[in-house]
């Protein structure tokens, strides 16, 4: 069981990371910082806000990169994804940030859209399995 420090602190009582085996663990992540701001949102003064599935999906997956690399792991020891869209118009702009990051080499993935996500802003979660023996981390 693992707080990573430097990350956006769980909004409930649960890990970043945990590791079951050989086998690590990351719990739904989204961008949030550890202000609790959010990568890929912008409100204007008026509180309109521009929600960009980019941004977003880009810093949900450094999230990831970087609580693995608390475990002494990286993203390439994924495994599996499963990704949380609150809608399927996003998954252009998803797939194709997600492209730079894996190919067919890398984790199985599925992709799912929500009715909601943990915070208005959020349009992209992603949780993670990666395999990384202990005497490899
Ligand atoms: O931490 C976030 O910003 C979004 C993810 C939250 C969860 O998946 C959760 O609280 O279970």
């Amino acid at each position: 069981m693992m707080l990573v420090e430097g990350m956006a602190t769980p909004r409930g009582r649960f890990p970043h990371v945990k590791r079951a085996g050989d086998f690590l663990y990351v719990s739904g992540t989204s961008s949030r910082r550890p202000d609790n701001t959010f990568a890929g949102v912008e409100a204007d003064e008026m509180g309109t806000t521009d929600l960009d599935i980019r941004a977003q999906t880009r810093a949900v997956i450094e999230n990831i990169g970087d609580i693995l690399r608390a475990a002494g792991g990286a993203l390439g020891d994924l495994v599996q994804i499963t990704t949380y869209l609150v809608n399927m118009n996003d998954f252009k702009g998803y797939n194709e940030v997600y492209g730079e990051f894996f190919d067919e080499t890398g984790p199985t993935r599925t992709t799912v859209a929500v009715h909601q996500l943990p915070h208005p802003h959020l349009l992209i979660e992603m949780q993670a399995v990666a395999y990384l023996p202990k005497e490899r981390s």
